[in-house]
C-alpha cells in the first residue's frame, strides 16, 4: 500500500534524534555523496516472545506512539532513502496501515511477513523484483536491512553503511561484545571460551547491493531460512562477498526484553527534552524573566531560543516554534488566552505533534501585589478547559503561576523552583498533569 504524508514538509527533528545541525532540504549529509537509489526493508513480522507481552514489541507504545513508528520516522527523514518496505505479519497489516495514517508516515509500502526473520526479509526484497503489477517499485542499487525494533538510527551511520555496501557489495554494523562468548558441552559444562577481543556483536543496519542479497536469498537453504539470523552470512556463503564491518554507536541496540522498553522510552523522552523555545511577549519584566530562565535551563544542558512576540511577525515565530518540542510562554496578563491560542495554532500547523507530544508551559508572571488571589485563580484556572482541547492535538499544556517579588533572595529562590518545575514537566511529559496550575 502506498501512503503519503498529509503534510509535505516534515520537520527535520525526530524524537529518535534531534536534527543534525546542517540538516535541511539541500544540505543534508548524504545528498552530496549518495548518487544511487537506496531503499530500506524493515522486518517487523515477529511475535516478540522474549518480551512476554500480549502484543508484539514493535507495536508497544511510548508517549502514545508505537515503537515501529519511531523507526519508520528515523528512515523517512533521510532524503536519499526513496522507499521503506515494512514487513509485518499478515494479521497486523491493518494495524500498521492505521499507524502509518495516524503518524503521517511517507515513502512506506507494506508487505506480509513470513514465519522467520529471513523469510520476512526475503518477502520484503521481492517487492522490487518484476512481478508485473502496476505498483512495481524501482529496484534500488543498494538496500538497507534494519530490524524495526531498533528505533535509534542516525542518518550519518546509514550513510556509512550505504556507501560501504555500494563499494564492497555488503556492509554491517558491529558493536563490542559486552559478555564473553563460551561454548558449552551437551551436559552444560564449559567446553571453551572465545577470545572476546577477536569477536564482535553483529547489529543493524546492514547494507547490500540489491542483486547480491537477492541472489543469496534465492539460493539459500531451507535450513538457513528456518534457523539463520545473519544476512551477512548469506552473502558470504552464497555470493562470496565479505561484508565490510563498521563499528556503530551503542544506540543501535535491539529492543528485545522488557528492560529495553524502559530504556527506549527514557531515550525518547531525553531526545524530546533537549531544546526549549521561550516566548516572552514585549513586557520588560517578562523578557527579563525569559533571560533568567534561559540561563538556568542552558546551565542544565538545554538549548534555548528566546522570541519576544507570539503575534505579529508570524514568519520567525512559526520557524522557532516548529523547531522545538518544548514551549514556555510567559505572560503578565491573565487575559492572555488569545496569545496562547495563537501559539497552539502555530504548533498545530507543524508536524511536531504527529511525531511526539509538544509541551506548552503557560507562565503567568504576577506583577501586581493587589489582585486578589481568588480572582487570579479564577482567571488562570480556565487553562484547564483550554488544555483539554489542546491535548487532543498532542499538545500538553500546563499552567505555572510565578509571583514577582522585589526581595532578591526570594526572587532567585522562586526562579530556581520555577525552572525545576518547568524542567520536570518537559522531561516527564505527563499527560495526566495537563491543565494543572503549578504555583511557584
Ligand atoms: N518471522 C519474523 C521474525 C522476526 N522478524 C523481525 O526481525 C526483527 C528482529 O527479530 P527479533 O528481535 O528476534 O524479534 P522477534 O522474533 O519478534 O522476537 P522473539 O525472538 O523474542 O520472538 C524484529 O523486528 C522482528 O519483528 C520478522 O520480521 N519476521
Ligand atoms: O536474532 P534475533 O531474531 O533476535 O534478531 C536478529 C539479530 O540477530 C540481527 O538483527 C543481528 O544479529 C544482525 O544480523
Amino acid at each position: 500500500m502506498e501512503t503519503s504524508s498529509k503534510r509535505a514538509n516534515r520537520p527535520a527533528e525526530s524524537p529518535g534524534f534531534p536534527p543534525c545541525e546542517a540538516e535541511s532540504s539541500d544540505s543534508c549529509l548524504g545528498r552530496e555523496r549518495i548518487d544511487f537509489p537506496v531503499a530500506v526493508v524493515l522486518p517487523a513480522g515477529g511475535s516478540g516472545e522474549r518480551m512476554g507481552l500480549p502484543i508484539p514489541k514493535q507495536f508497544c507504545t511510548f508517549l502514545d506512539r508505537p515503537l515501529i513508528s519511531y523507526t519508520i520516522q528515523a528512515f523517512e527523514r533521510v532524503p536519499w532513502i526513496e522507499n521503506i518496505i515494512v514487513v509485518v505479519a499478515a494479521e497486523h497489516l491493518d494495524l500498521l496501515k492505521s499507524i502509518i495514517h495516524k503518524h503521517c508516515h511517507k515513502k512506506t509500502k507494506l508487505v506480509a511477513g513470513g514465519p522467520t526473520r529471513h523469510r520476512s526479509i526475503f518477502n520484503g526484497l521481492q517487492v522490487f523484483v518484476e512481478n508485473g503489477c502496476d505498483s512495481q517499485l524501482p529496484r534500488p542499487e543498494v538496500v538497507i536491512i534494519h530490524d524495526a525494533v531498533r528505533p535509534f538510527v542516525e542518518e550519518e551511520f546509514l550513510l556509512k553503511i550505504a556507501t560501504a555496501a555500494k563499494q564492497n557489495g555488503a556492509a554491517g554494523a558491529i558493536r563490542p561484545l559486552v559478555s564473553t562468548v563460551i561454548a558449552t558441552t551437551p551436559e552444560s559444562y564449559l567446553d571453551h571460551s572465545l577470545d572476546r577481543a577477536r569477536y564482535r556483536a553483529s547489529e543493524m543496519p546492514q547494507g547490500f547491493l540489491f542483486d547480491t542479497i537477492y541472489q543469496a536469498y534465492q539460493q539459500c537453504s531451507d535450513y538457513d531460512f528456518e534457523y539463520g539470523t545473519e544476512c551477512l552470512h548469506l552473502v558470504l556463503q552464497y555470493s562470496g562477498i565479505n561484508a565490510k564491518l563498521i563499528e556503530g554507536p551503542s544506540s543501535l541496540w535491539k529492543v528485545t526484553y522488557k528492560r529495553d522498553l524502559f530504556a527506549a522510552e527514557s531515550i525518547i523522552k531525553e531526545n524530546l527534552s533537549q531544546k526549549a523555545c521561550v516566548i516572552t511577549g514585549v513586557h520588560e519584566e517578562a523578557i527579563h524573566l525569559g533571560h533568567c530562565l534561559e540561563k538556568i535551563l542552558v546551565a542544565g544542558g538545554m538549548k534555548v531560543d528566546i522570541i519576544s512576540t507570539s503575534c505579529g511577525d508570524d514568519g520567525s515565530f512559526a520557524k522557532n516554534v516548529s523547531e522545538s518540542y518544548n514551549l514556555i510562554h510567559i505572560t503578565v496578563s491573565t487575559a492572555c488566552f488569545p496569545e496562547i491560542k495563537h501559539t497552539v495554532e502555530t504548533v498545530r500547523k507543524t508536524d511536531l505533534p504527529v511525531l511526539g507530544p509538544v509541551v506548552l508551559i503557560v507562565v503567568h508572571l504576577n506583577l501586581s501585589e493587589c489582585t486578589s488571589f481568588s480572582k487570579r485563580m479564577d482567571e488562570l484556572v480556565t487553562i484547564r478547559g483550554f488544555a483539554k482541547e489542546a491535548k487532543q492535538w498532542n499538545i500538553l499544556v500546563y499552567g505555572l503561576l510565578l509571583n514577582y517579588t522585589k526581595d532578591k533572595q526570594k526572587w532567585n529562590e522562586a526562579l530556581e523552583s520555577f525552572s525545576c518545575v518547568a524542567g520536570t514537566l518537559i522531561k516527564d511529559r505527563k499527560a495526566a498533569l495537563t491543565g494543572q496550575l503549578f504555583v511557584v
